[in-house]
């Protein structure tokens, strides 16, 4: 699917409305507001414990806010995937990488009908895409790290989704399939999808995503990365990590 840009003011695909999470009596998330535009690239960064994954799990639907709102724009409310973290993911099942991959495709057609002709022909192309090319009959549970994340981007383009949520897709992975899924990502990113990243790596955030939101159990920044990730941000956001008052 190629998603048509709106031109004029940018639409919110997500937006954050005096937004508190937080898991039983800990507060992770105060009073953010704020808005992910759709079409837009935005690395979601900040220290340890700042709130990162907890905000993914909420936008992906998986916690509920204490208070405030995720306003998801209606258009888009079935159009979203998630690819969480690699440790809260269990793979160690005997599945075929060409079927982890199919999978990718059960919202559209549901778990029990076979794919078709071409759906297969999108497996093997979104394999392909990313390097996979194969080593479809392969059992996921023998896959490389490197090889098991590029086999979830290929999933994730079976989804074909209008919102990409990522916690740190990079993690544990080599330098090359790192370059490799952040051009795929840029590929997402010119089809107007829109891209929310949890990303450690400053200098790629630099390098790579246009906009990012700077968390450290409140909004720092929020806006072009430039700007976000200056050095005062940066020493605000660890000290509020640290313990300090804003
Ligand atoms: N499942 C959970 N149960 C209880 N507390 C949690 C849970 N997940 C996160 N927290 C707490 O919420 C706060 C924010 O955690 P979160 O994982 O969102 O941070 P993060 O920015 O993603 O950190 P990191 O960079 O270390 O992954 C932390 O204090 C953490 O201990």
């Amino acid at each position: 699917m190629v998603v048509s840009q709106a031109s004029g003011p940018a639409v919110p695909a997500i937006e954050l409305q005096q937004l508190w999470l937080g898991w039983r009596d800990r507060i992770a998330v105060r009073d953010a507001s704020g808005a992910f535009p759709q079409g837009s690239m935005t690395a979601v960064v900040g220290p340890n414990g700042a709130g990162k994954s907890t905000l993914i799990k909420a936008m992906a639907g998986r916690l509920s806010p204490i208070r405030g709102r995720i306003r998801i724009d209606p258009e888009i409310a079935g159009e979203l995937a998630c690819l969480p973290q690699s440790a809260e993911l269990d793979l160690d099942f005997p599945v075929s990488t060409f079927d982890l991959v199919a999978m990718g495709a059960w919202h559209r057609l549901g778990a029990w009908r076979g794919l078709d002709e071409a759906g297969r022909d999108a497996v093997e192309a979104a394999l392909r895409a990313v390097g996979l090319a194969g080593l479809g009959r392969q059992p996921v549970n023998t896959l490389s790290g490197g090889q098991r994340q590029r086999a979830l981007f290929a999933r994730l383009m079976l989804r074909d989704a209008r919102v990409i949520l990522l916690d740190e897709p990079f993690a544990a992975v080599d330098r090359a399939t790192t370059e490799d899924l952040l051009a795929l990502l840029h590929r997402w990113h010119g089809e107007g999808r829109t891209l929310i990243a949890v990303l450690h790596d400053l200098d790629m955030v630099r390098a790579y995503f246009p906009q990012a939101l700077l968390l450290a159990g409140q909004v720092v920044g929020w806006g072009d990365s430039g700007q976000v990730l200056c050095a005062s941000n940066l020493h605000l956001a660890r000290h509020l990590c640290a313990g300090g008052a804003a």
